[in-house]
Protein backbone atom coordinates (compact mmCIF):
# COMPACT_ATOMS: atom_id res chain seq x y z
CA UNK A 1 0.00 0.00 0.00
CA UNK A 2 2.62 2.20 0.91
CA UNK A 3 4.11 2.05 -2.47
CA UNK A 4 0.69 2.35 -4.62
CA UNK A 5 0.99 5.30 -6.96
CA UNK A 6 -1.96 7.42 -5.29
CA UNK A 7 0.59 7.37 -2.26
CA UNK A 8 3.74 8.64 -3.68
CA UNK A 9 3.61 12.88 -4.43
CA UNK A 10 4.01 13.56 -8.16
CA UNK A 11 7.46 15.05 -6.59
CA UNK A 12 8.33 11.58 -6.21
CA UNK A 13 7.23 10.23 -8.86
CA UNK A 14 8.80 12.48 -11.36
CA UNK A 15 12.43 11.93 -9.40
CA UNK A 16 12.66 14.06 -7.08
CA UNK A 17 14.77 17.43 -7.05
CA UNK A 18 17.64 15.54 -9.18
CA UNK A 19 14.97 14.28 -11.82
CA UNK A 20 12.61 17.26 -11.71
CA UNK A 21 16.02 19.32 -12.39
CA UNK A 22 17.07 17.11 -15.71
CA UNK A 23 13.44 17.27 -16.44
CA UNK A 24 12.87 21.07 -16.54
CA UNK A 25 16.48 21.45 -18.29
CA UNK A 26 15.31 19.40 -21.18
CA UNK A 27 11.95 20.56 -21.39
CA UNK A 28 14.12 24.35 -21.70
CA UNK A 29 16.36 22.84 -24.34
CA UNK A 30 13.84 21.22 -26.70
CA UNK A 31 11.65 24.99 -26.58
CA UNK A 32 15.21 26.27 -28.34
CA UNK A 33 14.85 23.62 -31.07
CA UNK A 34 11.13 23.09 -31.43
CA UNK A 35 10.03 25.24 -34.73
CA UNK A 36 6.73 26.50 -33.46
CA UNK A 37 8.14 28.05 -30.14
CA UNK A 38 12.08 28.42 -30.27
CA UNK A 39 11.77 32.49 -31.72
CA UNK A 40 10.47 32.75 -28.16
CA UNK A 41 12.87 31.32 -26.35
CA UNK A 42 15.97 31.65 -28.35
CA UNK A 43 17.29 35.25 -27.72
CA UNK A 44 16.70 34.38 -23.95
CA UNK A 45 20.46 33.12 -24.92
CA UNK A 46 21.66 36.78 -25.19
CA UNK A 47 21.85 36.97 -21.71
CA UNK A 48 23.00 33.98 -19.72
CA UNK A 49 22.36 35.26 -16.96
CA UNK A 50 18.73 35.88 -17.07
CA UNK A 51 18.71 32.36 -18.89
CA UNK A 52 20.42 30.60 -15.48
CA UNK A 53 17.24 32.83 -13.74
CA UNK A 54 14.95 31.37 -15.98
CA UNK A 55 16.13 27.71 -15.35
CA UNK A 56 16.23 27.89 -11.44
CA UNK A 57 12.86 29.62 -11.50
CA UNK A 58 11.07 26.50 -14.09
CA UNK A 59 13.18 23.84 -12.41
CA UNK A 60 11.70 25.11 -8.73
CA UNK A 61 8.18 26.07 -10.45
CA UNK A 62 8.18 21.88 -11.17
CA UNK A 63 9.08 20.97 -7.91
CA UNK A 64 6.81 23.77 -5.46
CA UNK A 65 4.28 22.19 -8.57
CA UNK A 66 4.58 18.69 -7.38
CA UNK A 67 4.51 18.80 -4.03
CA UNK A 68 7.98 18.95 -3.38
CA UNK A 69 10.08 20.51 -0.96
CA UNK A 70 11.38 24.06 -2.70
CA UNK A 71 10.18 27.90 -2.53
CA UNK A 72 9.27 29.21 -5.91
CA UNK A 73 10.94 32.28 -5.98
CA UNK A 74 10.15 33.40 -9.52
CA UNK A 75 7.49 35.89 -11.24
CA UNK A 76 3.75 34.02 -11.21
CA UNK A 77 2.39 32.95 -14.39
CA UNK A 78 0.16 35.88 -15.52
CA UNK A 79 2.94 38.41 -14.98
CA UNK A 80 5.64 35.87 -16.60
CA UNK A 81 3.92 36.03 -19.63
CA UNK A 82 2.26 39.12 -19.88
CA UNK A 83 2.75 41.23 -22.82
CA UNK A 84 3.43 37.96 -24.77
CA UNK A 85 0.26 37.12 -26.48
CA UNK A 86 1.08 33.67 -26.14
CA UNK A 87 -1.69 31.53 -28.58
CA UNK A 88 -3.06 28.08 -28.49
CA UNK A 89 -0.68 26.46 -30.34
CA UNK A 90 2.63 27.80 -28.76
CA UNK A 91 0.87 26.78 -25.45
CA UNK A 92 -0.13 22.99 -26.98
CA UNK A 93 4.01 22.99 -28.60
CA UNK A 94 5.14 23.70 -24.68
CA UNK A 95 3.14 21.00 -23.52
CA UNK A 96 3.93 18.86 -26.57
CA UNK A 97 7.83 19.39 -24.90
CA UNK A 98 6.98 18.41 -21.37
CA UNK A 99 5.42 15.23 -22.77
CA UNK A 100 8.21 14.21 -24.86
CA UNK A 101 10.74 15.05 -22.18
CA UNK A 102 8.28 12.49 -19.62
CA UNK A 103 8.31 9.80 -21.98
CA UNK A 104 12.40 10.29 -22.27
CA UNK A 105 12.53 9.75 -18.73
CA UNK A 106 10.23 6.95 -18.35
CA UNK A 107 7.96 8.80 -16.54
CA UNK A 108 4.53 6.38 -15.88
CA UNK A 109 1.20 7.43 -17.32
CA UNK A 110 -0.65 8.54 -14.20
CA UNK A 111 2.33 11.12 -13.65
CA UNK A 112 2.14 12.45 -17.38
CA UNK A 113 -1.32 12.57 -16.83
CA UNK A 114 -1.13 14.59 -13.47
CA UNK A 115 1.31 17.00 -15.28
CA UNK A 116 -0.81 17.64 -18.13
CA UNK A 117 -3.87 18.55 -15.31
CA UNK A 118 -1.48 20.56 -13.72
CA UNK A 119 -0.01 22.37 -16.67
CA UNK A 120 -3.69 22.68 -18.53
CA UNK A 121 -5.04 24.61 -15.01
CA UNK A 122 -2.67 27.44 -15.47
CA UNK A 123 -3.69 27.91 -19.69
CA UNK A 124 -5.76 30.95 -19.12
CA UNK A 125 -2.93 33.11 -17.13
CA UNK A 126 -0.89 32.86 -20.25
CA UNK A 127 -2.87 32.81 -23.16
CA UNK A 128 -3.51 35.93 -24.56
CA UNK A 129 -2.48 37.82 -22.05
C1 LIG B 1 1.78 25.73 -18.66
C2 LIG B 1 2.70 26.24 -19.43
C3 LIG B 1 3.85 27.11 -18.91
C4 LIG B 1 4.49 27.13 -17.70
C5 LIG B 1 4.22 26.26 -16.47
C6 LIG B 1 5.51 28.15 -17.78
C7 LIG B 1 6.37 28.47 -16.75
C8 LIG B 1 7.31 29.48 -16.79
C9 LIG B 1 8.17 29.87 -15.70
C10 LIG B 1 8.16 29.23 -14.31
C11 LIG B 1 8.95 30.88 -16.13
C12 LIG B 1 10.02 31.63 -15.31
C13 LIG B 1 9.43 32.92 -14.75
C14 LIG B 1 10.46 33.76 -14.02
O1 LIG B 1 11.67 33.64 -14.29
O2 LIG B 1 10.06 34.57 -13.15
C15 LIG B 1 8.61 31.11 -17.52
C16 LIG B 1 9.21 32.03 -18.33
C17 LIG B 1 8.99 32.15 -19.69
N1 LIG B 1 8.01 31.52 -20.42
FE1 LIG B 1 6.71 30.18 -19.71
N2 LIG B 1 5.47 28.71 -19.02
C18 LIG B 1 4.48 28.10 -19.73
C19 LIG B 1 4.11 28.38 -21.04
C20 LIG B 1 4.79 29.22 -21.89
C21 LIG B 1 4.49 29.40 -23.30
C22 LIG B 1 3.32 28.72 -24.04
C23 LIG B 1 5.42 30.26 -23.79
C24 LIG B 1 5.59 30.77 -25.21
C25 LIG B 1 5.61 29.96 -26.24
C26 LIG B 1 6.30 30.63 -22.70
C27 LIG B 1 7.37 31.48 -22.79
C28 LIG B 1 8.15 31.88 -21.73
C29 LIG B 1 9.29 32.79 -21.88
C30 LIG B 1 9.79 33.42 -23.19
C31 LIG B 1 9.80 32.97 -20.58
C32 LIG B 1 11.00 33.84 -20.16
C33 LIG B 1 10.45 35.17 -19.67
C34 LIG B 1 11.57 36.10 -19.24
O3 LIG B 1 12.46 36.39 -20.04
O4 LIG B 1 11.55 36.55 -18.09
N3 LIG B 1 5.88 29.99 -21.55
N4 LIG B 1 7.60 30.26 -17.90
Amino acid sequence: MENDAKQTSLYERLGGTDGITTIAEEVIDAHMVNPSIKARFLPLKDNPEHLAEVRKHVIEFFIMGSGGPQQYSGKDMHSAHIGMNINQGEYMSVIDDVMSVLDKNNIDEQSKKDVLAILYSLKDQMIGV
